[in-house]
């Protein structure tokens, strides 16, 4: 989908629309000749009739233009909620899918284009592609009137050209530090707590203010660059009742047109040349509409096409193939990467801080793509697991829970759609997440709405909810991400008992983690130093090799493994 084939979907509309658009811009000619009508017809004849006829006729037609200005309007804003609706929900996915700066400002730029494409502008623009006809009647009336028409347009589509060029450029350049400035602005306003108590207010507001300031400085001087031609544009609409008078005055004293063709001329050439005028004044609408969709398109790009067709359904048996991930800088973050273990399995993952694991463990879910070398399970490259097999068939709790704004239910669920049947499978994950507890203990239960993030509930609490996220339908293949780091010895025995349990339904578990008390319940041990894999082998061969004195790699595991099974 890219924002100009969503348009084109539109266009029968806009066609339709187009078309009433001919008939109000004839209709709204009525004042003008009701004018005219007025001064040959009733004040030569003195007719009261003649002015009733007349003026009923008029405000006839006036009410007729009104009734399709309305339609027009109405059929504009169906157009708009259609193009919202078209790009909202492939806009939000590729959102969620993508990595890029743009997609911070997309739902903004949805409504950007919705406006621009349905207001002022587009009306203009429809009035203005009827201004050949009106040229053609001038240069019907004398070529004068024509000529001065088209060389009054050709000047304003010059300086329009001119402003929008200087535009263009400017955003370009200040577009960099707008994104900046706006991301770095919502960051802070979801840590405002922090900032609160850390009263490190003013210093934050200051490298605010300092990329706001870059950015406005830019557009500021673009400005004053683009400003004296935007006045330019005002001066030519101001002298346009001057010239167009001045024209009929000058040829009628030639004695080249009737004073009635001069009155005609001067009402046809505002009608051709007033949409004109306000399409140039418009331009930098046009320009934002372009900015939001040139934005709306990479972001709409970034979205890599999702297979659909299903795979057998998952085992777990899970293997990695020189897997390497770059980092945004170019340097290797990880790699070497290469082990495989069978269905059923526990891989605890050990290493320093900063060494890698959980770049390790946002490949293994599918969070992030290796750059390369493959992950598969069951044979199958990750990247070919339809969605909607491998979000069921696996769960992933990443290091900062990420719990979403909505209820316990919407949470351990994944939002799903609400379905009784489900009660029995959320109670079991909460259960083995020892989490029961915190939904028993709130007044609206499985109800109880959380924050972003998990707020109100404490760390240990969120991090037992976010493990329920993860049990959710015992996956075939779930990766957490230091699972224990904010749990209690009661909850980390509870969790130990839990990916037994796991184990045992046949589900591969890969754990990372900090603490040894972990390590007793694996059945491979992979270490991670500094980027590369340093070892992978079974538990026993591994837990020899930790618990050896001197072993550098004891330093980085807390507290003592205690075997757990064969
Ligand atoms: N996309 C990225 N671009 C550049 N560097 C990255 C990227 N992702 C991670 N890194 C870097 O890779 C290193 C490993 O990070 P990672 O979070 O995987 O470590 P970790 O072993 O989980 O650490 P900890 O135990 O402290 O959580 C860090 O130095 C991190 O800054």
């Amino acid at each position: 989908m890219t924002v100009s084939s969503v348009i084109q979907n539109a266009r029968g509309g806009y066609v339709r629309i187009w078309l009433h658009s001919v008939f109000i811009t004839l209709l709204a000619l009525t004042p003008f000749i009701y004018m005219m009508q007025v001064t040959e017809r009733v004040y030569t004849s003195h007719s009261w009739e003649t002015l009733g006829f007349i003026s009923a006729l008029i405000a006839f037609l006036l009410v007729v233009w009104g009734m399709l200005d309305h339609y027009r309007t109405n059929a504009l804003q169906a157009i708009g909620y259609r193009i919202d609706h078209e790009l909202r929900e492939g806009v939000f996915d590729a959102v969620h899918r993508g990595d890029r700066p743009e997609a911070f400002r997309a739902y903004g730029d949805i409504g950007t284009l919705r406006d621009g494409l349905t207001g002022t502008l587009i009306k203009s623009m429809m009035d203005a592609s009827l201004s050949p006809v009106f040229i053609a009647v001038l240069f019907i009336l004398h070529p004068v009137f024509g000529l001065v028409a088209l060389a009054y347009i050709a000047v304003l589509a010059l300086l329009s050209a001119r402003a929008r060029s200087i535009w263009k450029s400017v955003r370009a350049e200040s577009r960099g530090h707008e994104d900046q400035a706006f991301s770095f602005g919502l960051s802070t306003a979801t840590r405002r707590e922090t900032i609160r108590a850390m009263n490190i207010l003013p210093g934050v507001r200051r490298e605010w203010a300092d990329l706001e300031d870059r950015a406005s400085d830019i557009v500021l001087r673009g400005h004053g660059r683009a400003g004296i031609l935007d006045s330019a544009i005002s001066v030519l609409q101001q002298a346009q009742l001057v010239i167009l008078v001045g024209t009929g005055a000058t040829l009628y004293l030639l004695e080249q047109v009737s004073a009635t063709a001069g009155m005609a001329a001067f009402i046809v050439m505002m009608r051709g040349v007033g949409p004109v005028v306000s399409v140039a004044r418009n331009w930098s609408v046009l320009y934002e509409l372009r900015a939001a969709a040139e934005r709306l398109d990479v972001v709409l790009a970034d979205a890599p096409a999702e297979p659909m067709t299903a795979l057998p359904a998952m085992q777990g048996h899970v293997s990695c193939e020189n897997v390497v991930f770059m980092g945004a800088d170019g340097k290797a973050v990880l790699s070497g990467i290469r082990f495989e273990v069978p269905a059923g399995s526990i891989v605890g993952v050990v290493g320093p801080s900063g060494a890698g694991k959980s770049t390790l463990m946002r490949l293994l879910s599918g969070a992030a793509r290796p750059s390369s070398g493959t992950i598969k399970i069951d044979g199958f490259p990750l990247e070919t697991w339809p969605a909607h097999q491998h979000g069921p068939a696996t769960g992933y709790l990443p290091q900062g829970m990420d719990l979403l704004p909505g209820t316990i239910w919407q949470n351990v669920t994944r939002f799903a759609a609400y379905d009784p049947v489900e009660t029995d499978a959320v109670t079991d994950a909460l259960r083995m997440a020892g989490a029961l507890d915190i939904v028993q203990g709130r007044g609206r239960g499985l109800d109880f709405r959380l924050q972003d993030g998990g707020a109100p509930l404490s760390g240990g609490q969120r991090q037992r909810i976010a493990l329920a996220r993860a049990f959710f339908r015992m996956p075939k293949v779930l990766v957490l991400d230091e699972p224990n780091s904010a749990l209690d010895a009661e909850g980390e025995k509870n969790l130990v008992y839990s990916l037994t349990e796991l184990k045992r339904a046949g589900s591969t578990v890969f754990f990372s983690t900090h603490k040894a008390n972990l390590l007793g319940i694996c059945d491979y041990i992979l270490v991670i130093m500094d980027g590369y894999m340093h070892s992978f082998s079974t538990r026993d061969d591994m837990l020899g090799r930790l618990t050896t004195a001197g072993n550098p790699l004891l330093s980085h595991v807390a507290g003592t493994p205690e075997r757990v099974g064969a």
